[in-house]
């Protein structure tokens, strides 16, 4: 993807300085920043949630179009956190995800989610009976449960604990290997050290883009 002097916001006022930045095939960029700098608007703007101000956005070599079916397919999202059904459970969410997206073996791959995330005793629990941390959780297996190119994620990092931030880091690192492209916002200097290429820093007066490790340097001292 290819963003150029990307603006966002809302009510026709821009939430932070415009964004550039470019996001290969195997590569990681994170957007980090202080709290309401504006990276979840940048991603609603990514997903076609949110029409920008100004400035060019290209996904997939193409315009963000987020009723184009084709988009759709290969862009797998995770950003706000009470996106589930209330009646489902836990196996019904991952099932219905994995079903919808023609995953083929949809049993063995939610499987296989469930036991990664910590959810199978939960499989058929429904979302209000389930922890926020465990909730969090589901919403991530949902993520991973479908085909994609490209995974944006909104500070996948909330509630969960060590072991689990630790399991993400390396399904993103995996996700990277395989040829797919992450888009995160975060707060956390882990794992922005362990899955970005590179960042952007989502700021008022400048937007700039630095080095992974530059920017956890940058959460680190904010956060000592
Ligand atoms: N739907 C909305 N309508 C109007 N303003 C909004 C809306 N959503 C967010 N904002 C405002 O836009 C600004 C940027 O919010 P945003 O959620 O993008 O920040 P963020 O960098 O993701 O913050 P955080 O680190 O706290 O998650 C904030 O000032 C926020 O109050």
């Amino acid at each position: 993807m290819r963003a150029q002097d990307l603006l966002v916001g809302y009510g026709g006022a821009p939430v932070c300085a415009p964004v550039s930045f470019t996001l290969a095939p195997g590569r990681a960029v994170a957007l980090v920043g202080a709290n309401g700098s504006g990276k979840s608007t940048v991603l609603r703007a990514v997903i076609g949630l949110l029409e920008p101000q100004s400035g060019s956005l290209q996904v997939l070599g193409g315009d963000v179009d987020e009723r184009d079916v084709g988009f759709r397919r290969q862009v797998a999202s995770v950003l706000d956190d009470d996106a589930y059904f209330p009646a489902l459970t836990v196996s019904e969410h991952l099932y219905l995800t994995a079903r919808g997206h023609g995953v083929r073996g949809a049993d063995d791959v939610v499987a296989e989610l469930l036991a990664e995330f910590g959810l199978t005793d939960h499989a058929r629990s429904l979302p209000v009976s389930l922890s926020s941390g465990q909730r969090r959780r589901l919403l991530l297996a949902a993520g991973f449960v479908r085909p994609r190119s490209l995974l944006v994620l909104d500070e996948p990092e909330q509630r969960l604990d060590k072991a689990m931030r630790d399991r993400l880091a390396a399904r993103l690192v995996e996700e990277k290997r395989s040829g797919g492209s992450v888009l995160l916002a975060t707060h956390d200097a882990d794992l922005l050290r362990a899955v970005a290429d590179r960042a952007v820093v989502v700021a008022d007066d400048a937007s700039r883009v630095m080095s992974a490790a530059d920017a956890a340097q940058v959460i680190s001292r904010e956060n000592p």
